[in-house]
């Protein structure tokens, strides 16, 4: 199995639809046409496709403005089977099988859900059949919902151990600034480093149908690069554009892989994993941690939230209530309320094995 030559497209609302919010039926021909290419050229892709909503919408005839969240849920259960039928149609016409996956946040939470979508990507992919990716937005609700597809086209990368992450959007580019507030703002095409600077550039979404905007796309890019995935952000009105990010060029903005990329049961933990409680340490576990790439030890907590099973991700804070690692607990939280009143020497909470330090975990949620 090659995984260098695994590809994620995602493609957001914006792209798949035309001026009246309608599906685009030559935008969507162009992409099966470029995605076959890439089929052909030994590529194994994976296509995360927003549109469920939007296809929704302009099949029930409803319109956009103020919309319930149940509501909005109800036309992506039409869209999405739409959606499907169109790729169906184009795919089979050009000899391609597709297969759908629809996922939530709690699905890839759950670190059993998560290994069997990596079986079932992999499953497909080494047979030559299409992933189909989308969020199962019937089902995900408000707080544990992706709702725009960069960060789920970002840990679907991760999973598959992709080597490019190409997200077409409306635009070419992250530029300086949001091009729609400031005329001056230029396209930068080379990120090394999604960092605090690089997310003010960012704002929201600039179409209605559009979700995340550049800030979710940046999130997305730091969690792949992370992840060792290289994400190229681009224009994706003519999506031939993905071949020509498959063979080396990088039209738009290419966020390079980090030097210090977390492996796959890490990105899991970091990314993937929901806390389930929350552990304040003192400043000599802090250092432990952060410099010293050490376990963290009973003695260092002072405080538990939550309410959580010995095994259960929990998120590691320090004193001032930022959160710097996160990692799977050997105690509960009802055991290590006893250990803090009374620290074991030695008695160890999380193994450095399990235990991901990230200095801005907020940078990563969308
Ligand atoms: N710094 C920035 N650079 C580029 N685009 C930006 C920036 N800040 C905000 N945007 C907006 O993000 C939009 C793309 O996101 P979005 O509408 O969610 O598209 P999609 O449906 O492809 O996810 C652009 O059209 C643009 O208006
Ligand atoms: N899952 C939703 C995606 C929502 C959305 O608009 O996402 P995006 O276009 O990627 O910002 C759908 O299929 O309509």
């Amino acid at each position: 199995m090659d995984h260098c030559q695994r590809i994620v497209i995602k493609i957001g609302s914006s792209s798949l639809t035309d001026s009246k919010g309608l599906l685009d039926d030559s935008r969507m021909a162009a992409l099966a046409d470029a995605i076959t290419e890439l089929l052909r050229r030994g590529w194994q892709p994976v296509l995360v496709s927003s549109g469920a909503v939007a296809a929704g919408l302009g099949q029930l005839g409803w319109h956009r403005s103020n919309l319930t969240m149940p509501e909005r849920q109800a036309a992506a259960a039409v869209g999405q089977g739409l959606l499907m039928e169109k790729y169906n149609d184009l795919f089979q016409a050009r000899g391609i099988q597709v297969g759908q996956v629809l996922l939530t946040k709690e699905d890839l939470a759950h670190r059993r859900r998560y290994l069997n979508a990596r079986n079932t990507f992999n499953v497909l992919l080494n047979r030559q059949v299409l992933p189909i990716v989308n969020e199962n937005d019937t089902v995900a609700f408000a707080e544990i919902r992706f709702g725009d597809n960069d960060t789920l086209s970002a840990l679907v990368a991760g999973l598959v151990e992709a080597a490019l992450l190409v997200i077409l959007t409306d635009i070419d580019g992250l530029y300086s600034g949001d091009p729609r507030k400031d005329p001056q703002a230029r396209l930068i095409p080379v990120v090394r480093q999604v960092d605090e600077n690089i997310m003010q550039a960012a704002g929201g979404s600039g179409s209605p149908v559009g979700t995340g905007g550049m800030r979710t796309k940046l999130a997305a890019a730091r969690i792949a690069a992370r992840s060792g995935v290289r994400t190229v952000v681009t224009c994706g009105k003519d999506p031939s554009v993905i071949l020509a990010v498959a063979a080396g060029e990088r039209p738009g903005t290419c966020f390079e892989p980090s030097p210090r990329c977390l492996r796959s049961r890490k990105q899991w933990i970091a990314f993937g994993s929901v806390a389930r409680g929350t552990l304040t340490i003192d400043r000599g576990a802090v250092k432990a941690l952060t410099e010293d790439n050490k376990s963290l030890l009973a003695v260092g907590v002072t405080a538990v939230k939550g309410t959580f099973p010995a095994g259960s991700v929990v998120a590691v804070e320090d004193d001032r209530g930022i959160e710097l690692a996160r990692g799977i607990s050997n105690l509960s939280s009802d055991d290590l309320k006893l250990v803090i009143k009374n620290p074991q020497r030695g008695l160890e909470v999380i193994h450095r094995d399990w235990l991901v330090c990230e200095r801005s975990f907020s940078l990563c949620q969308s």
